[in-house]
């Protein structure tokens, strides 16, 4: 199935096929979906038991690993088509990652760590952005510390910063506020749901947490769109 290029979704996966060598040398599939779409500005999160794949698919939908098979488009383009280079380019432009642990660059100020995502971006860091983004998310007060001067939900909050930096059309959080204190999950959430919201950025989000999930529009089942899993089911 081909969609026109102004009703296409901003994220369509077609066939999508991903396996692990297991060490034995055998295959052990993780990933098997026939389709998935996700549109612009939608916010989506995904569930499902540990180790069925929700990872995996977020790797694959950032490039940072790729399919055995299929079709994975965002805006139009087929990411699987591209070079490593051209890959890393693309996530670079387009797509803004939060991770459990954070992964801020521990050297640096929260300020630097923010316009560091920019300078992969497209264009010059913009400090003014960087600025205005780290005062909405709460932190135009810390602008000037580093990661291990800051508490844990800070980091968290320095992250979704950096993630909404370059104005990507996609942003994928792995399980955001699994490491962070009670106090500071639902601002967390909340900044990133609303800057995603605030800009027309479509968000992903992974999370074990009902609470969580229970928050966004659509809730996708990892195991009602993997054929892997359903397979394994019967
Ligand atoms: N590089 C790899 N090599 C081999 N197996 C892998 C690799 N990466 C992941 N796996 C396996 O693939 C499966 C899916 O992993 P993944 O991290 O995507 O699960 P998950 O749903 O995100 O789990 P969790 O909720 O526990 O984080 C797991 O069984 C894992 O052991």
């Amino acid at each position: 199935m081909t969609f026109p290029q102004d009703q296409a979704p901003l994220l369509l996966l077609q066939d999508v096929r991903k396996s692990f060598r297991e060490p034995d040398g055998g295959e052990l599939p993780i990933l098997d979906i026939p389709e998935f779409t996700v549109e612009a500005g939608e916010q989506v999160v995904i569930v499902g038991e540990s180790g069925c794949g929700k990872t995996t698919l977020l790797h694959i939908i950032a490039g940072i690993s790729r399919p055995d098979e299929g079709q994975v488009r965002i805006a139009g383009w087929d990411i699987t088509l591209l070079s490593e280079a051209e890959c890393d380019r693309f996530r670079a432009e387009n797509i803004g990652y939060v991770f459990q642990t954070f992964n801020l660059l521990p050297a640096f100020t929260a300020l630097e760590n923010v316009l560091l995502g920019m300078t992969f971006g497209r264009g010059k860091p913009d400090v003014k952005r960087a600025k205005q983004l780290l005062e909405r998310v709460g932190l135009g007060h810390r602008l000037h510390h580093k990661p291990r001067q800051l508490s844990v939900g800070e980091q968290q909050r320095v992250s979704v910063a950096r993630a909404l930096a370059n104005r990507p059309k996609l942003i994928l959080a792995d399980e955001p506020t699994a490491n962070v204190d009670s106090s500071n999950q639902q601002a967390v959430l909340d900044l990133l749901r609303e800057g995603c919201r605030e800009e027309n950025v479509a968000l992903i989000l992974v999370t074990h947490s009902p609470e969580v999930a229970r928050q966004f529009p659509r809730i996708v089942h990892l195991p009602d769109i993997n054929l892997v899993l359903s397979h394994r089911r019967r």
